[in-house]
């Protein structure tokens, strides 16, 4: 199939990358509400906290133009109530001199006549001297707002003085004002009836005005200016804690290394991410100036429309740049939300300072300024600053779009205009978009690939040619690796074909029918030392994983890699589609070296990959993901449809391919990834574990697919299921310890590595005549016992498995020239034995297995010297090696036992398929034919010498060795 190339594919690939966005965001509703309107709860508290402001400054002139002021005339002494933080009971005013019935009459008229609210005598205090009153208000604080103090001089003369608490006090926001409050409508009462007292005329009066004085509307922020910055710096942090989260997540999941696999171009990805949440901030800028101009604020109604949408539309797009750029330090998603939280609240605090004027002022240097402008929270608090003062009464006219380069005609102290504003949101925006792709080339992604710091600098990474990985964190210092020896293979096989590699290598034109070979193919991950929690150092060494693979794997035939957990085979695998790269040797795909940039890029227009890990978005329905992996891939447009119909039908998910991949089950999703692998028609197929989680039916199903998809492929197939193995493949290398341990088809590995044949003799279960006539079960007993005894004779074999219908025997490979003649026989007498039929087969493969992975467990724990304790029935504690089979017992020689005892010691596997000791034999006495202990031990002496634990001395068995039982 002819596979899209250069622009055409780019546009391919990123219309199917934005539809998948538009498509997680439609299925993600919560989130994309929350992006787009959140706004609008934020509006409506900057308009509760608006209104309540207002209620709070109406009876105060300070905030509102006063040009006529009104007169206050003859202001009443107000209740005692009325004052703040009034203690009950409360008294209106206290008094001194009630030895005077002049003053007494004076005080009366004051209560009488106070305008308004005659003021009852109960609310009023007297005392003889000022002496007293002092004493009665300090120990009643709170309790009285004012004092009158009066002296009769003489009879035209009363002199008075005036008392008042005068410590200004703050309640919810205003202050109470002692002496426009009390004092003076007080001082009015006193002097009002003291003077008809003297003139001795009750209606006597005089008018007396206050009057404040005209004054312009105090200067003070908007509430969008105060409150602004926060609420839409917290709208901008859902789009920035959602961008960050779908970056990582797709990191994580380790979706995009997927994509990449396929053939993902870096630029159709970032383009895509960028060209959606251009569009989400354009709609979320939109909806702000919308839902301000909806509550009426002077802010959104008096500046210009367009200058108000490109500061939050750019504002929003920097935040998103910013997500970009932090994106590659994050390694889980669900560390979003606090990173986000973070910056939120740094932005709060630095938002606060800039809003109180630092450091957009003369006072403070440009270098300052310019850093200050690198976040993205403090041009906007600026920003909100210059506008809310452009409208910050209703005279002014805000900012229009030909103002946006000029200062508040007002504003004598203004630095930075809108405008520039504007561009330091795109420069930074800019800035942030370069680093983000700068750092995700630079940071390790999931399998700890990253470039070289200075990979721009390479002329091969613009032409395309270059590009080469590195391993490990940029800090981390990294450990150098041992070189890695080669190592012959033991087995003839393997040999054999490492020669015939090795000889091809040599020749100019690689083999026809050879679809991937590999060329001493090893990977070492690097070891590397880390900083960790607590300042500790964590060290880890470097590590082999696969150690020289050579080895063919041929055109139209599918090879099955077995091996046990940890044996490297993911590794290889990942090696030849470049997820890792190789430390040494090569592997060539088609011809092309997966070593070089020119050639992976080649590799992966021919290669599909299903990786052991299901590359799934659980919002996406199966159909969806196959139109995307297509799109990637490159197929021509018209042709996606159809293909990704044929794909769902082969792997039997028509019916569910709508539904969305979330709701799949755990086969579900292992046959959509193999249909994804299939795409494309590729010309080599690599399978990881593609049948992991799979019941048998959907398992046999999966299997005629690959069978099917065998014709005009290879196919690499890794699996833990050895009827697979042994099912589907053409040729089959077990791998352990990153060694390919031995190759072939499954009848010579079985024949080779086995421990023998299967012979299955089943029973007829009734008698024959010849056997004894007392009933069935003994009749049964009688013919087991006879076949038994047969098998003995001729084979030296017990039954390894029996039951009433069956034997089963294991015969091992040296017996193979008895066999013929053994089974003629057995045969001739089936009637005698009550035969029903025999069987006989090669041993399974996954003895073949089990064999080969123990082997290497054994090679390994002998190279590392690996010990463990064995307790022998006599109690007798030694350290064996690990795999060691004969073992004496050091200093066990006696008068009976002159040359000392030994035991066999029977390994097994754990979970882990580490060897241990799974049980041994009683101590035995050291054969004839084996060097006496006290010999023994001289060769290991050193051993021996040894302080702490008695080391056992390992037999080595030769061919005539045959421990006595
Ligand atoms: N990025 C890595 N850094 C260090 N060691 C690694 C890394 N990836 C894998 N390894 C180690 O390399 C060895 C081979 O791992 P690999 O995944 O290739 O094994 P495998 O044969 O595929 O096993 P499985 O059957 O469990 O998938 C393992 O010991 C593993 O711990």
């Amino acid at each position: 199939m002819n596979l899209l190339r250069g622009f055409a594919l780019l546009v391919l690939q990123f219309r199917a990358l934005l539809k998948k966005n538009l498509l997680l965001s439609w299925r993600n509703k919560r989130a994309t509400f929350l992006q787009l309107f959140s706004s609008l709860f934020f509006i409506f508290l900057i308009f509760c906290i608006e209104k309540a402001t207002d209620a709070q400054n109406s009876n105060t002139t300070e905030y509102e133009v006063v040009r006529d002021p009104k007169p206050l005339v003859a202001p009443a002494i107000p209740p005692c109530e009325d004052k703040f933080f009034v203690k009950l009971p409360c008294f209106d005013f206290v008094w001194s001199g009630n030895e005077s019935q002049t003053i007494d009459r004076i005080v009366r008229a004051i209560r009488e006549n106070n305008p308004g609210r005659p003021i009852p005598e109960t609310k009023v205090k007297s005392f003889r001297t000022t002496g007293e009153v002092d004493e009665f208000l300090s120990n009643n604080q709170m309790h009285v707002p004012g004092a009158l103090h009066f002296a009769e001089v003489n009879a035209s003369v009363i002199s008075y003085g005036l008392q008042t608490n005068s410590t200004p006090l703050a309640k919810r926001g205003q202050f109470e004002d002692p002496t426009l409050k009390f004092q003076i409508p007080l001082q009015i009462a006193a002097e009002r009836e003291i003077a008809r007292s003297l003139i001795g005329d009750a209606n006597f009066r005089w008018t007396v005005e206050l009057k404040e004085f005209a004054h312009p509307a105090m200067q003070t922020l908007s509430t969008i200016a105060l409150v602004g910055p926060t609420f839409f710096l917290a709208i901008a942090m859902f789009s920035f804690v959602f961008q960050i989260g779908s970056l990582v997540s797709e990191k994580e999941l380790k979706l995009r290394q997927a994509m990449t696999m396929m053939g993902l171009l870096d630029s159709a990805y970032w383009l895509s991410w960028l060209t959606w949440e251009g569009i989400m901030t354009v709609l979320s800028s939109l909806f702000i100036v919308l839902f301000g101009m909806m509550f009426q604020f002077d802010f959104f109604l008096n500046n210009s429309f367009s200058i108000l949408f490109l500061v939050f539309f750019l504002f929003e797009l920097n935040m998103v740049g910013f997500a970009f750029m932090l994106s590659p330090f994050v390694s889980k998603s669900t560390s979003a939300t606090t990173i986000g939280f973070s910056i939120y609240i740094v932005g709060f605090f630095t938002q606060i300072v800039t809003a109180s004027g630092f450091p957009y002022s003369d006072n403070f240097s440009q270098a300052l300024q310019n850093v200050w402008s690198l976040f993205p929270p403090n041009l906007l608090a600026q920003a909100l600053r210059l506008l809310s003062d452009a409208t910050s009464t209703p005279e002014d006219i805000g900012v229009s779009w030909s103002r946006r380069t000029k200062c508040a005609p007002n504003d004598d102290e203004c630095v930075i205009t809108i405008n520039d504003i504007y561009i330091w949101l795109v420069a930074t925006f800019l800035v942030w978009m370069v680093l983000a792709i700068y750092f995700d080339n630079i940071i390790p992604n999931a399998s700890g690939v990253r470039k070289s710091i200075f990979y721009f600098l390479r002329p091969g990474y613009w032409t395309g040619k270059g590009g080469k990985v590195r391993e490990g964190g940029i800090c981390s210092c990294i450990g150098s690796a041992p070189p890695l020896e080669h190592i012959t293979p033991d087995d003839e096989d393997v040999l054999e074909e490492e020669s015939l590699v090795k000889k091809q290598t040599t020749e100019v034109a690689v083999d026809r029918n050879v679809a991937v070979q590999m060329r001493g193919l090893s990977k070492t991950y690097p070891g590397s030392r880390k900083i960790g929690a607590c300042c500790k150092c964590k060290k880890t060494s470097p590590y082999h994983a696969v150690k020289g693979l050579w080895v063919n794997f041929a055109k139209d035939q599918l090879f099955c890699l077995l091996g046990p957990n940890g044996a490297g085979k993911t590794t290889a695998i990942n090696c030849l589609t470049g997820i890792t790269p190789v430390t040494s040797g090569d592997a060539l795909i088609y011809g092309y070296s997966v070593r070089s940039s020119v050639g992976m890029s080649n590799i992966r227009r021919i290669i599909g990959v299903c990786p052991q890990f299901d590359i799934l978005w659980n919002a996406l329905s199966g159909q969806e993901h196959l139109e995307l992996f297509a799109s990637i891939r490159g197929l021509p447009p018209a042709t996606i449809k159809s293909v990704v119909q044929k794909s769902l039908a082969e792997v039997k998910l028509t019916e569910a391919a709508k539904v969305r991949t979330g709701s799949y089950s755990g086969g579900m999703r292992r046959r959509l990834s193999v249909a994804a692998a299939l795409l494309g028609d590729p010309k080599l197929v690599i399978l990881d574990e593609p049948t992991t989680g799979m019941d048998p039916i959907t398992r046999r199903h999966v299997w005629d697919i690959i069978e099917n998809a065998k014709k005009g492929r290879a196919i690499v197939l890794t699996t833990h299921s050895m009827e697979e193995a042994d099912v589907l493949s053409d040729r089959i290398g077990i791998m352990a310890k990153g060694r390919l341990r031995c190759i072939g088809n499954s009848i010579r590995l079985k024949s080779r590595f086995g421990t023998g044949f299967i012979a299955n003799v089943s029973f007829t279960g009734g008698n024959n005549g010849l056997s004894p006539p007392n009933g069935d079960a003994v009749a049964t007993t009688y013919q087991h016992e006879s076949v038994k005894q047969f098998f003995k004779n001729h084979l030296d074999v017990v039954p390894k498995e029996e039951n009433r219908s069956f034997l089963t025997f294991v015969i091992p490979h040296d017996r193979e020239n008895l066999l013929t003649k053994f089974f003629t026989e057995l045969q001739e007498r089936e009637e005698e034995f009550g035969i029903a039929d025999i069987q006989l087969g090669l041993t399974t493969l996954e003895e073949v297995f089990l064999n080969i992975a123990r082997q290497a467990e054994l090679e390994s724990a002998a190279a590392e010297g690996r010990v463990v304790t064995l307790t022998t029935t006599s109690g007798a504690s030694v350290q064996i090696p690990i795999g060691a089979r004969f073992v004496g017992i050091p200093g066990t020689e006696s008068a009976e036992n002159p040359r000392g005892v030994m035991v066999e010691v029977y390994w097994d596997q754990d979970d882990t398929g580490a060897l241990c000791i799974s049980g041994h034999s009683a101590e035995i006495p050291l054969p004839p034919n084996v060097q006496p202990m006290a010999s023994l031990a001289a060769t290991t002496r050193n051993s021996l010498r040894r302080r702490g634990p008695v080391h056992g001395i390992v037999i080595s068995p030769d061919e005539n060795f045959t421990p006595s039982s």
